[in-house]
């Protein structure tokens, strides 16, 4: 049985703008899963709609074998997370974090034990009586996830929880946030712009565009099989080249037998290339039989140089390692294996 199931859901604005269309996922007990995809892609949307902030026009939402479909957010057994200003200043911490409970009629005694626990789990302890204009905003964010956690929802429901936190703080959190959810066994939807956070913390992505769920993966499947040349690009920066198949695949001037080229789907004609910047090898200037490129930007990238190159009007990423190239530079450049999409 799944935790999430989420049937053929739509979600039409009463303006007539589409939120979602045709959605369909199951997300597993105890699985981690984040929502990714361009802005109005529709992520909050679906959040929402299993929280059930946001009514369906069609389809069918079910929390733990239950359709809940219509049934109140208060109702649902799910915890939420929002990017900030989620816990109640003139309340202490304690009382923020057991207010779930309060609202289920638990006892006074039943309700303190259950509240140190909680911000045990979320490195609060001796916390408890303290008002959270006295916090650090990541202290804060820690006391809503306690009080998102704390009445054994079915979901927990993450909606930027991390994205209004600095680094360093931030990538701590986000390691707490995994050991924490594994560790109680909590099934958990993150929804996030930042893809990176996406890919290094989620059991399986969903990636979202323009209301439709593109494709449903596990981080290393997004990034080296991704479903369309459009998933490519928004998650690894692909760039994408029309071209065209009969006994080869040709681009412009570049050529590539069939068996040096990924089909992702059946061949046809007509392909789009998704290069990856693993993909591509930067060479010296001038190497013969390699594409002429200039570098246009260079960043550092944890012990590598991440750069972008202009070649034949397309801008490519590449990762070099060694010597920093320079702007300006020019250099060649080699696709290997670019992925291949009926266009
Ligand atoms: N109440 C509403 N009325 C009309 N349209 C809405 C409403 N809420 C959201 N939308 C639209 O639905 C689409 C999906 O929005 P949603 O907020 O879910 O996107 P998102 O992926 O979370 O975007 P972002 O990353 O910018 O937060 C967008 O086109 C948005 O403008």
């Amino acid at each position: 049985m799944s935790a999430i199931d989420i049937h053929d859901l739509s979600v039409t604005f009463p303006d007539g703008t589409t939120g979602l269309a045709d959605v369909n996922l199951s997300v597993r007990p105890e699985e981690f899963v984040a929502l990714i995809g361009p802005s109005g892609s529709g992520k909050t949307t679906l959040l929402r709609t299993i929280a059930g902030f946001v009514p369906p026009s069609t389809g069918h939402v079910a929390l733990g074998g239950e359709d809940v479909t219509r049934v109140p957010p208060e109702k649902r057994r799910i915890g939420m997370v929002f990017q900030q200003h989620a816990v109640w200043p003139h309340m202490t911490v304690a009382a923020n974090v057991a207010y779930p409970l309060k609202m289920r009629g638990v006892d006074k005694r039943g309700r303190g034990e259950r509240v140190d626990r909680a911000l045990e789990l979320v490195g609060l302890d001796g916390f408890a009586q303290r008002r959270p204009d006295s916090l650090s905003g990541g202290q804060r964010q820690r006391v809503a996830l306690a009080r998102a956690i704390i009445a054994d929802p079915t979901a927990l429901l993450l909606d930027e929880a991390l994205s209004a936190l600095d680094e360093p703080l931030r990538d701590n959190l986000r390691r707490e946030l995994v050991t924490l959810t594994r560790r109680e066994g909590l099934t958990t939807v993150h929804v996030t712009h930042d893809r990176s956070e996406a890919l290094s913390i989620a059991d399986r992505v969903v990636v979202l565009d323009r209301g439709r769920i593109q494709q449903i993966a596990t981080p290393q499947d997004l990034v080296h099989r991704p479903a369309t040349a459009r998933v490519a690009a928004f998650i690894a920066d692909a760039a994408l080249l029309d071209a065209s198949f009969t006994d080869a695949v040709t681009s412009g001037t570049l050529t590539w037998a069939p068996d040096e080229v990924e089909f992702l789907g059946s061949p046809t004609p007509e392909l789009t290339l998704a290069v990856l910047p693993a993909a591509v090898e930067v060479l010296p200037a001038g190497t013969p039989g390699a594409l002429p490129a200039e570098v246009r930007s260079v960043l550092y990238d944890s012990g590598d140089w991440s750069v972008t190159l202009d070649a034949m009007g397309t801008v490519f990423r590449a990762i070099v390692r060694g010597v920093r190239p320079e702007v300006g530079d020019q250099v060649s450049m080699r696709i290997r294996r670019p992925l291949a999409y009926p266009a």
